[in-house]
């Protein structure tokens, strides 16, 4: 099973949830993750199932980060604000830098999002069901 986040920045909330009840058919067998107010507003206006962790600001971002060190999350997608400063800049900077280390593809942008779901819809993401499977221990 996929493992999929969702974090998105104040003004991109409603560019998030609007793009996940797009989707949403698409995003129902994965096991998902979220900052906090980003789940509470997909899961406000779909009937996924999301577990949500600490706001980004109260740490959010480091849990999450936590699951790409660990390699277990298949999929990110995380809409920044790029004209607004963050109090948790460090954070998100050290989120994107994990994604790096273990080769995660994560989205930016909602064009981005575009695509890596549509590539995952395509099956393109069966790869990860291998990392997961020889994960060593
Ligand atoms: O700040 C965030 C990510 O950096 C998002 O946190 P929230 O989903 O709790 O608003």
């Amino acid at each position: 099973m996929l493992q999929i986040a969702f974090i998105a920045h104040d003004r991109k909330k409603d560019e998030m949830v609007n793009f996940i009840t797009a989707y949403e058919e698409a995003f129902k067998d994965a096991k998902l993750y979220s900052t906090g107010t980003t789940g509470s507003r997909i899961m406000e206006k779909t009937n996924l199932n999301i577990q949500r962790f600490m706001s980004g600001p109260l740490g959010g971002d480091q849990q999450i980060g936590a699951l790409v060190a660990e390699n277990e999350l298949d999929l990110i997608i995380f809409l920044r604000d790029p004209l607004m400063a963050q109090p948790h800049e460090p954070d998100i900077t050290a989120l994107l830098r994990l994604c790096d280390v273990q080769g995660i593809p994560v989205a930016t942008n909602i064009a981005t999002a575009e695509l890596l779901v549509k590539s995952m819809m395509r099956g393109d993401f069966a790869w990860r069901e291998l990392v997961h499977k020889y994960k060593p221990e």
